[in-house]
C-alpha cells in the first residue's frame, strides 16, 4: 500500500487550474481512518489559524479503498506540452544550464494533483524535492489568478508597469530556520525566472530596514520568511507590506513549526492575514516527519476535503532506513573528537585506494552550540602552530566550517554557502541545519550525543543520501547514554560498530596512552590542537553540556564523572570550570564529586587561577572571571539552535 491518503470523498478542484491536471496526475488514492485524540493547544492553534479547516469532521471517516490511475504525468516537459504549467517555469526546471531536471519525484507529481483539491499535509522522505513540489503549483495558482500582474523588468517597460506592490502578496511560505527560508527563496527565484513573479524574503538576523525597502521598491507576490520577521513586517502598519489577496499559506517543516516554540508568532501572523472564509486560501504543510500528535491535531481540525499525501511507500525504505547507520560507543566524551578525526582520516585513506569514492563531506551535529564552537576551533587549530603559522593539516585541504545561533546571520550565511560549494569539508553544526538544508554531495552525517528526539535524528540523517545519492550515518555516544537512545531509536537499523574507530575505545584517562600508534597519533593531534583553544570556549562547552548530559544519562553521578573526564582528559584543563553551587543544586548534582562549585551570585573563578593546560603546561587563552549566563548556556540548546 502506498500513497495519497484521503480523508474525504469530496474533492473541490479549484476553478483556476485546468481540471485535466487533476485527472492526468491522479495518483493512487487510499482513504483512511484513524482514531482522533485530543491535543488542545495545537488544536486551538489550527482552529484559530485556519477557521475554514476547523469544520472537522465525521466525513473524514471512511474505509480504506484504492483507486489507481496509470496515466499520471511524470515528466516535467509534459506539463508544458499539455499547457498545464507556465512554459517559462518548465523551461527553468528542465534547461540543463539551469536546474536540469527531467522526471518528477513522487511527491511532486502527487502534490500537483492533490493541491488542487485542498491538500493540507504532505509527507515525503528527506531529499525528495518537496520544495519544488510546493513551489510549482503555488506559482501556477498565482499566475492563473486573473488579477495577477507580472513584474516587467524590461528596460523599455513604462515605469508604472515595472513593479507590483508590497501589498500584493499571494503566497506566504513559512520556514523554521533562516537558512532554509533563504534556500527556498533561491529555488523559488530560479523556478520563477522570466515569469514576472516576484519572490521576496523576510528573514530574521538580517537588516530589517534594507529588506523592507526592497519589498517596497520591487513589490512581492511570494514572500518566504521565518516566523518572527514575518510577524514583525506584517504587523508594522508603516511597512505597507500586506497580503489581502493571499491564496496560499505553506508551512515547510510543518511539524517543527507547529511545536510550541513558534506558536505565538504563527498565531500573530494568522491575525494579520485575510479571513480565509472571505478570501479562499489553501494551507499546505510539508515535512518528512509527521509525528502522531501533529497528525492527530491536523486530522481533528481539518476541513472535510483534507488530503494527506504520503509518498513513503510501505514497500520502499525511507531514507532513514535505507542509509547505513552505525552507532559507536565512546569510552568517554573525551574520545568524541578523536573519533571524528579518525573517521575522516580512514575515509580519506580508503579513497586514496579507490578514487571512484566521493570526497569526504560531512556534517557533524552536536546538541549544544558551544560544543560546535569548540569542535570547529579544535579542528581549525590543527592547521596552525601555537603562534598561528600554518602547518599541514592532518586532513589536508579540507574546509572546516561551523554554523549555529551564536554566529551572526552573515557568518551563518557564509558558512552555509561555503559548505554548499565545498568539494571536501566538515561542517560542525547545531540543529540549525538539521531540517531542509540541501547541501550537495554530503557523504557522512555524524551525530555526537543523542539527538533530542526521533524526528531530529531523521532530519539530521536526511542531510545525506539526498536525491537518490548514497551516504552514511554515524552516532557517537557515551555508554551511559545508550539506553535512552536505544529506547527512542531502537527500531531503526542502527548497527553497533566497535571496530572501525580505534580511538573511540581508548582509555584517555591513562598516562601514557595504551593504544595503537595510529590511535595515539590521532588523539595527540586533537590534544595538541586543543591546547590552543581558548579557556572561554572550553568553559562554555562544558557548561553548555551540563544540562543535556545530565538529562541523557540514567545516572547523574556518572554524567558528572563523564564531564569531568572530558574537560580534564579531553580539553586539557586541570579541573572543571567553576559553576555556582545554586545551579548544581537546581540540576540535582551538587552532592557528586568532580564539580568545581562556587558560592554566591558570582563564581570564585577558582578555575581562573589554574587554567594551564594539563597536557603541556602551556596555557590556553587567559580565562575570564565568570558567574553569569550559566543557566542561559545550559538551556541554550533547548531554546535556540
Ligand atoms: N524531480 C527531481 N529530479 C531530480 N532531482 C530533484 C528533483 N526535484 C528536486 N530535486 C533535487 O533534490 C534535492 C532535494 O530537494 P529538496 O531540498 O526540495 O528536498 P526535501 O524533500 O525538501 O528535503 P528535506 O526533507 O530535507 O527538506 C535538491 O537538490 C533538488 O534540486
Amino acid at each position: 500500500m502506498l500513497g495519497v491518503v484521503r480523508l474525504s470523498a469530496s474533492q473541490a478542484v479549484r476553478a483556476s487550474v485546468p481540471r485535466s491536471l487533476s485527472t492526468r496526475l491522479a495518483p493512487r488514492l487510499v482513504q483512511w481512518q484513524s482514531p482522533l485524540t485530543q491535543s488542545p493547544a495545537m488544536g486551538r492553534f489550527l482552529h484559530t489559524s485556519f477557521p475554514r479547516l476547523s469544520a472537522a469532521t465525521a466525513e473524514a471517516r471512511a474505509e480504506p479503498t484504492e483507486d489507481a490511475t496509470s496515466d499520471a504525468i511524470t515528466e516535467f516537459m509534459d506539463l508544458k506540452t499539455k499547457g498545464l504549467i507556465h512554459p517559462r517555469i518548465v523551461d527553468n526546471i528542465t534547461d540543463p544550464s539551469r536546474m536540469g531536471l527531467k522526471t518528477m519525484t513522487e511527491v511532486q507529481s502527487q502534490t500537483l494533483n492533490e493541491m488542487l483539491g485542498g491538500l493540507i499535509l504532505a509527507q515525503a522522505k528527506t531529499g525528495t524535492g518537496k520544495t519544488l513540489a510546493f513551489l510549482l503549483p503555488t506559482m501556477q495558482n498565482i499566475i492563473n489568478d486573473p488579477t495577477f500582474k507580472p513584474v516587467n523588468r524590461g528596460s523599455r517597460a513604462p515605469r508604472g508597469a515595472r513593479t507590483t506592490s508590497a501589498s500584493d502578496i499571494r503566497a506566504l511560505i513559512i520556514s523554521p530556520t533562516r537558512e532554509l527560508a533563504e534556500q527556498i527563496a533561491v529555488e523559488a527565484r530560479r523556478v520563477a525566472y522570466g515569469t514576472g513573479l516576484m519572490v521576496q524574503t523576510a528573514v530574521g538576523g538580517t537588516q530589517k530596514r534594507a529588506g523592507l525597502k526592497k519589498i517596497q521598491q520591487e513589490g512581492c507576490h511570494l514572500l518566504v520568511g521565518t516566523p518572527g520577521r514575518l510577524k514583525d513586517i506584517l504587523s508594522d502598519p508603516s511597512s505597507g507590506v500586506s497580503a489581502p489577496k493571499l491564496n496560499t499559506l505553506i508551512l515547510d517543516e510543518a511539524d517543527r513549526l507547529l511545536d510550541q516554540g513558534f506558536w505565538q508568532e504563527l498565531l500573530a501572523i494568522q491575525d494579520l492575514l485575510p479571513d480565509p472564509v472571505k478570501v479562499d486560501r489553501q494551507t499546505l504543510m510539508f515535512s518528512a516527519t509527521v509525528p502522531k500528535e501533529v497528525m492527530q491535531v491536523v486530522r481533528r481540525t481539518m476541513k472535510p476535503n483534507f488530503n494527506f499525501v504520503k509518498t513513503i511507500r510501505e514497500d520502499e525504505a525511507p531514507t532513514h532506513l535505507r542509509v547505513p547507520q552505525k552507532t559507536v560507543i565512546l569510552r568517554g566524551y573525551e574520545n568524541a573528537l578523536p573519533a571524528v578525526l579518525e573517521l575522516a582520516k580512514n575515509y580519506q585513506a580508503q579513497r586514496q585506494k579507490d578514487p571512484e569514492m566521493r570526497p569526504f563531506k560531512a556534517i557533524v551535529y552536536f546538541n549544544a552550540t558551544a560544543e560546535v564552537n569548540l569542535a570547529a576551533a579544535t579542528f581549525d587549530r590543527m592547521g596552525t602552530t601555537a603562534n598561528g603559522r600554518p602547518v599541514p593539516h592532518p586532513l589536508g585541504r579540507m574546509q572546516i566550517l561551523e554554523i549555529h545561533s551564536r554566529l551572526s546571520q552573515s557568518q551563518r550565511t557564509v558558512s552555509a554557502n561555503s559548505f554548499r560549494r565545498a568539494t571536501e569539508g566538515i561542517l560542525f553544526s547545531s540543529d540549525v541545519t538539521a531540517r531542509g538544508m540541501d547541501f550537495p554531495e554530503v557523504t557522512h552525517v555524524i551525530q555526537v550525543g543523542p539527538p533530542r528526539d526521533r524526528e531530529t535524528y531523521i532530519h539530521r540523517l536526511g542531510r545525506t543520501a539526498r536525491a537518490n545519492k548514497t551516504g552514511e550515518g554515524w552516532t557517537l555516544l557515551h555508554g551511559g547514554e545508550y539506553e535512552g537512545f536505544d529506547q527512542k531509536l531502537g527500531d531503526l537499523p542502527l548497527n553497533k560498530d566497535s571496530k572501525s574507530l580505534l580511538t573511540a575505545a581508548v582509555d584517555m584517562t591513562m598516562q601514557p596512552l595504551q593504544a595503537s600508534d595510529s590511535a595515539t597519533e590521532t588523539i595527540t593531534q586533537i590534544r595538541d590542537a586543543m591546547k590552543h583553544v581558548s579557556y572561554d570556549i572550553k568553559r562554555q562547552a562544558y557548561v553548555g553540556q551540563l544540562g543535556g548530559l545530565i538529562a541523557s544519562f540514567k545516572n547523574r553521578r556518572h554524567a558528572v564523572q563523564a564531564l569531568t573526564d572530558m574537560v580534564t582528559h579531553g580539553y586539557g584543563l586541570p579541573e572543571p570550570p567553576a559553576i555556582r553551587a545554586s545551579l548544581a543544586r537546581n540540576l540535582g548534582i551538587d552532592r557528586y564529586p568532580g564539580l568545581n562549585l562556587s558560592q554566591g551570585s558570582r563564581s570564585s573563578g577558582r578555575s581562573s587561577q589554574s587554567s594551564s593546560s594539563k597536557f603541556s603546561g602551556r596555557s590556553s587563552s587567559p580565562p575570564r572571571r565568570f558567574a553569569h549566563q550559566d543557566l542561559a548556556d545550559i538551556f541554550h540548546r533547548r531554546t535556540r539552535y
